[in-house]
């Protein structure tokens, strides 16, 4: 259990209003956009995930830090965090109503102060966070800072001004191997802030993935692969304009048109960007575990995981390749887009979760279908025989061996 000091801490938002409250986490004043998430479980998943970098997040669930935090250095069978997005927190402060001083969990291992304190992020309890919502609601996401006592207040900054992916990208490839015997497939994957889910849930199906930094030239080595993974991120999708450019080579030579491609969240608005599609800042964004979209190829729902605050607009797509794929429910806004003849297909929403429900897991498996219709595909033009087809090239094989196991921070 924690025992902190009580230092008197204020949280206030630009041209807006000011809280005031007890800081819980690093004794240091801080600025970033304040956005705000419903989310009722999952602090330590919304905290790594890199897509929340240089935010403060406000916690509308009332009662924040009961469950504590697990230990950073568990990892799973594929040598992934077992209980974190990424191994730090990206968030730069947090706000909530009620800190629980006393935390019980099995997987706990210290409090959620001892944390926060330790990675250096500011965090505030005993605000009214109801009423920071309806002003964000009102207002937009706005910029915040969050000032202690016995600190100076730091200058307003906008995140959405810089280029996070470079921040929290893999500064070099790396590789996560399949456990399977038999591996089913060769999958890259583009880094712009990837969470530690997404990588699971590609190699949990029994695929190879080896991770690229964000502005890898892709298109140069993509044949060697069976399918092309976009991955969630930080910021304004207009900063990475070398993935941009990367998938707008890849997808105009006539060599690749096959290719399977699946993006989430941020990497669904580098598509759309890619494709010739606008995408624009929403006025507070969708952060939360129960959000519906619906798909509009068949009329289906999911409940869905979201973090986002750009959006794409679906009316921009150009219309003799692309389709909106799903919309939500909630706001109308643009929740996918898929190619009328090619395997590609993206997402605005996760459906890898982490925190959230698992509705919309399908839309892996659905990839995977790409992927495998894609290599009997080159099967049965190569003439080789349906296993060979699984393996790896001398060269590949060699390059994946040369690579680190996990990401390279900056
Ligand atoms: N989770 C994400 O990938 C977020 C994408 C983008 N940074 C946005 O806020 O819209």
């Amino acid at each position: 259990m924690s025992s902190i000091s009580e230092q008197k801490a204020t949280f206030t938002i630009k041209n807006g209003p000011t809280f005031n409250g007890i800081s819980f986490g690093a004794n240091k004043s801080i600025a970033g956009e304040a956005v705000f998430t419903t989310s009722l479980v999952g602090y330590p998943e919304s905290m790594t995930d890199p897509s929340y970098r240089g935010q403060i997040l406000v916690f509308t669930q009332p009662l924040i830090g009961n469950y504590g935090v697990p230990d950073i250095n568990q990892k799973d069978e594929f040598n992934l965090l077992k209980y974190f997005e990424s191994p730090h927190i990206h968030v730069v402060g947090i706000v909530v109503a009620e800190y629980a001083y006393e935390y019980s969990h099995w997987t706990a291992v210290e409090s959620l102060a001892k944390w926060c304190q330790r990675e250096g992020v500011a965090a505030i309890t005993g605000v009214d966070t109801r009423a920071v919502v309806q002003y964000l609601r009102e207002q937009g996401s706005s910029l915040g800072r969050i000032t202690m006592a016995n600190d100076d207040a730091v200058p307003y900054v906008d995140p959405m001004n810089t280029h996070l992916v470079k921040q929290v990208t893999t500064q070099k490839p790396f590789h996560v191997a399949a456990t399977v015997k038999d591996p089913i497939a060769n999958i890259a994957l583009i880094d712009c802030g990837v969470k530690e889910n997404i990588i699971r849930c590609l190699v949990k199906r029994g695929a190879n993935v080896t991770v690229f930094p964000f502005d890898y030239r892709i298109q140069d080595i993509a044949d060697q692969f069976d399918g092309i993974f976009l991955s969630n991120g930080p910021g304004n999708p207009e900063f990475c304009i070398d993935t941009i450019n990367n998938l707008k080579e890849l997808m105009s030579n006539p060599n690749l048109v096959n290719i399977p491609i699946f993006g989430i969240c941020l990497g669904h608005q580098l598509l759309a960007l890619a494709s010739g599609a606008s995408t624009s800042k929403m006025v507070y964004g969708n952060r939360a575990h129960n959000i519906p979209v619906m798909d509009l190829t068949t009329g289906k729902c999911y409940i869905t995981s979201q973090n986002h605050g750009y959006a794409v607009d679906p009316d921009t797509l150009p219309k003799d390749q692309w389709k909106p794929y799903f919309v939500n429910l909630n706001d109308g806004s643009n929740e996918g887009m898929i190619h009328l003849t090619r395997p590609i297909f993206s997402t605005q929403f996760h459906p890898e979760a982490k925190g959230g429900p698992l509705d919309t897991d399908i839309f892996f498996d659905k990839f995977f279908h790409n992927v495998e219709e894609f290599k009997l595909e080159k099967h049965s033009q190569s003439g080789k025989k349906i296993n060979a087809i699984n393996k790896l090239s001398d060269v590949s094989k060699q390059f994946n061996d040369s690579l680190a196991k996990e990401r390279i921070l900056a």
